[in-house]
């Protein structure tokens, strides 16, 4: 059986991972996340996940022993990709042009062996309650932000702003699990259930 790795620096994505019982090593995989011309935010999100498994493929010298995972999350409103917030100006408006609203969160989860790379792509609707400016700003300070797509962690403080979830919770945290589940049975890489 093939070993896997996962292509992240994410502490999500490692703890989502164990959750479903799964052994894994870790690799660096650090892409470039500029979106490409008239890229739709499905195939940026599939290109990057793929692009992290296809790299941590190549630091592992391409071994025919591996099978590599990789996964871009992106917070999407109104057609536009709200990644993770530069600074507290940024952070600030990416919580007042959520609040009170329903966006879409699309994660993209990609593995890749030497001789195939196959990715899926999970939608997910997220509802903000309305939000004050200065609960925005009490948020910021909690340093929670910086590092999420959207500049909010459903699984952290901000999930006193979530008032409905439709699609995959854990997918909106960083790796849709059942998904994640499929495919890496499609590698043969059992989870805990086979
Ligand atoms: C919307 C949302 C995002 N996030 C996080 C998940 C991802 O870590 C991050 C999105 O950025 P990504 O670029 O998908 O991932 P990353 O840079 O953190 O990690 P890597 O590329 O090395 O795998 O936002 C949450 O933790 N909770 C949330 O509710």
């Amino acid at each position: 059986m093939s070993q896997l790795y996962l292509a992240s620096s994410s502490p999500r994505r490692r703890e989502l991972l164990t959750q479903i019982g799964l052994p894994f090593h870790i690799v660096p995989a650090s892409i470039d996340e500029t979106p490409l011309a008239g890229e739709s935010a499905v195939a940026y999100v599939e290109r990057l996940a793929r692009g992290k498994a296809l790299a941590g493929l190549h630091f592992l010298a391409q071994r025919a022993d591996v099978c590599v995972l990789g996964a871009d999350t992106a917070v999407v409103l109104d057609g536009r990709i709200l990644g993770k917030p530069a600074d507290r100006a940024e952070a600030l408006a990416m919580l007042q042009a959520l609040s009170g609203r329903e966006h879409e969160v699309l994660t993209a989860v990609a593995v890749a062996n030497r001789d195939h790379c196959e990715a899926r792509v999970v939608s997910s609707r997220v509802t903000f309650r309305t939000v004050s400016m200065e609960e925005a700003e009490r948020y910021w300070e909690t340093g929670e932000p910086h590092d999420k797509a959207g500049g909010y962690a459903i699984q952290g403080l901000a999930a006193v702003f979530v008032s409905r979830v439709e699609g995959s919770y854990s997918a909106v945290v960083g790796l849709p699990l059942c998904e994640t589940a499929a495919l890496l049975a499609d590698f043969s890489i059992p989870c805990w259930q086979s």
